[in-house]
């Protein structure tokens, strides 16, 4: 767990970030959402200590970030940035390994490690291993800096920007695949973004900043249902509740429960399609199915609509 106690950091005179005080739950992905300049980036440095606090205190399981040398810090956190930095005259495998060297793991370790990694970023190890980054597209070297964050295992995860460079078609994919890994590994990750289409799609919770501030931080639910001020509900936009289902699957929301003969859905469908067969077929329920097999069902509720459906 991951807690900011009155952080701040002034430039010039000037709040960057202003007494910021809140906690990163464990085995969650918060995205720190905000507009250009809110301190987004300034707040997630101050965590890994790239950026040094002005005031307040960050506590990681409860340890005084300042109690730790900035380095052994920063081992124990994985970090990935937009333009991620890849070192171009070493190989993938080297590049995944940096941190495991820097720990000493034996040559086998490593290379177990490394080849586990890939596969779990979606890089075939065979193809992928011996590869320079420069032979790499943007999203693969994206997918590359991701393994590379994650290879001594570390609880948590720093993320800034991490899709902000791809085109919107590899940024899709990149953040499915994240999705499902973060679905199995549950690191505590705090993800910067200026996109609230990636923070409802991702976030398990959102922090929104405003001016150094914290503008709301809860669930993506609470956020648009309930906002906290004017700022957030403008900030999120109208359409909000439509455009996180469209980022979300059937999948995601099904219950147990027998499907009878209901209309059914493939769980890979997105969340507003689904919804929008419910308008249609003039039914709250829908059973989910994958490749044909049942899944569950999925109701009208579950979808975080009001009322019920007008068929
Ligand atoms: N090294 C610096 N020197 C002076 N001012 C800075 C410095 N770093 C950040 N700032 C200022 O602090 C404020 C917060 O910057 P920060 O990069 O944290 O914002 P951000 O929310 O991440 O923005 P963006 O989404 O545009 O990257 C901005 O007004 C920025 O101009």
């Amino acid at each position: 767990m991951i807690e900011l106690q009155h952080l701040e950091k002034q430039y010039g005179g000037t709040f960057a970030v202003r007494d910021l005080s809140l906690v990163f739950p464990e085995g969650e992905l918060t995205a720190l959402l905000g507009p250009s300049g809110c301190g987004k980036t300034t707040t997630l440095r101050m965590i890994n200590r790239l950026i040094e606090p002005g005031g307040g205190r960050v506590l990681l399981d409860g340890r005084d970030t300042r109690d730790l040398r900035p380095e052994v810090l920063r081992r124990g956190i994985g970090y990935v940035i937009q333009q991620i930095g890849l070192f171009p005259h070493l190989t993938i495998a080297q590049n995944v390994a940096t941190v495991p060297d820097l720990l000493g793991w034996d040559r086998q370790r490593t290379a177990r490690r490394v080849d586990e990694l890939l596969e779990l970023v979606g890089l075939d190890p065979a193809v992928y291993r011996s590869k320079k980054p420069g032979e790499l597209s943007g999203g693969q070297a994206q997918r590359v800096g991701v393994a590379r964050a994650l290879a001594a295992d570390p609880p948590v995860l720093l993320m800034d920007e991490p899709f902000g460079a791809l085109d919107p078609l590899a940024r899709d994919r990149l953040q499915q695949a994240f999705r499902a890994i973060q679905q199995r590994l549950r690191k505590t990750v705090v993800l910067v973004t200026h996109d609230i289409d990636e923070a409802l799609r991702l976030g398990d919770r959102i922090a929104l900043m405003n001016a150094g501030t914290l503008a709301q931080f809860g669930t993506p639910a609470e956020l648009i249902h309930r906002p906290a001020s004017p700022f957030v509900r403008q900030f999120l936009g109208e359409d909000a509740a439509l455009r996180q289902l469209a980022g979300r699957r059937a999948a995601e929301f099904v219950r147990p429960g027998p499907a009878g003969d209901l209309p059914a859905v493939d769980g890979e469908l997105d969340a507003r399609s689904a919804l929008g067969v419910m308008l249609r077929e003039g039914t709250g329920t829908l059973a989910v199915t994958r490749a044909g097999v049942p899944l569950g069902v999925l109701r009208w509720e579950d979808l975080g609509q009001p009322g019920e459906p007008d068929a």
